[in-house]
């Protein structure tokens, strides 16, 4: 295949570069992951797939689980979802307090904290069993019932999450929280522990290059939902760096502080990449290397 070339040459390119950046050291339990992991998986729409490195290794999602939550509440709530958060770019860190406090507890984006804690808080009042049902979501989705939360990584993280307790609560005194901020944390911290490997990553989100489908038919998302979740990964994917992403790589994506990110090609194929050093606005250092590189070589990017 095509692809799987390109995969290769540049995975041996950037894996040869020094690794810059350091792990995610806020969250006690991430420190322990090896810096040094770089894995990369490719899945097609037409049900082919290449990994190369680390890519069957889990490791914790963090924030790309914003992107598996929006779908669960937009699917469930449909445009009314839009009340409660917007769909600007915030410019700020992904952990930023400053725009809340002005604008009045409506979050910029459903992928800043402050926006994941507001879907959080759809989900909670939605769902009946909200950790159980959303497991089955993200199980359903890639057709494999092994994907879990990591209690070890959540637990890690409540323990330290101060400034999420305080977003949660600034929030909440906007009265955009209708839940307890304490049971909002705690399906936010679960969330982020999810752990998937590179091949399930990309698995995952195929049904946002496929136009909401899955590739076995189902219907996760309108077509006109698959688009907007691809616009706000384009806009709002990789916090104050978004645009540096999006003129450099050219895809919608997402990253998260675990070292992960995933980056969709509509109606071609997702991809995952992980590698844990992070730069200093929190998004993996090789990962947007390598995908810059891989969308320059392939001349697949969106734009
Ligand atoms: N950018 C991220 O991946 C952040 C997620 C992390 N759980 C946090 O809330 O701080």
């Amino acid at each position: 295949m095509y692809f799987d070339e390109i995969v290769k040459d540049v995975f041996q390119e950037i894996n040869s570069l020094e690794g810059r950046g350091e792990v995610a050291s806020y969250i006690p339990e991430l420190r322990k992951v090896d810096p040094e992991k770089f894995g990369v998986y490719l899945s097609t729409i037409d049900n082919s797939g290449f990994g190369i490195g680390d890519c069957y290794e889990a490791f914790s999602i963090q924030s790309i689980a914003k992107v598996l939550s929006l779908s669960l509440a937009y699917r469930m709530l449909g445009e009314k979802i839009w009340e409660r958060l917007g769909v600007e770019p915030s410019g700020t860190a992904f952990n930023s307090l400053v725009q809340l406090e002005v604008e009045n507890g409506i979050p910029r984006n459903p992928f800043i904290n402050a926006g994941a804690l507001v879907i959080s808080d759809i989900l909670l009042t939605k769902l009946d069993h909200p950790k159980e049902d959303f497991l089955a979501f993200i199980r359903s989705l890639s057709n494999n019932s092994k994907i879990d939360y990591s209690p070890r990584i959540a637990t890690s993280e409540k323990n330290v999450g101060y400034r999420n307790v305080a977003l949660c609560n600034l929030i909440k005194s906007f009265g955009n929280i209708e839940n307890e901020p304490a049971d909002v944390l705690d399906f936010y911290f679960n969330l982020c522990s999810l752990e998937v490997n590179c091949q399930e990553l990309s698995n995952l989100f195929l049904f946002l290059a496929n136009d909401g489908c899955t590739l076995s038919g189902r219907r996760v998302l309108g077509q006109s939902q698959a688009k907007r979740v691809k616009a706000l990964m384009q806009t709002c994917g990789f916090y104050d760096e978004s645009g540096e992403f999006s003129f450099k790589v050219g895809l919608p994506g997402k990253s998260g502080v675990g070292g992960g990110i995933v980056a969709v090609h509509p109606k071609q194929y997702a991809i995952a990449v992980w590698s844990p050093r992070l730069n200093h606005k929190g998004n993996s250092y090789k990962g947007m290397k390598f995908l810059e590189e891989f969308t320059t070589k392939s001349q697949l990017s969106i734009f």
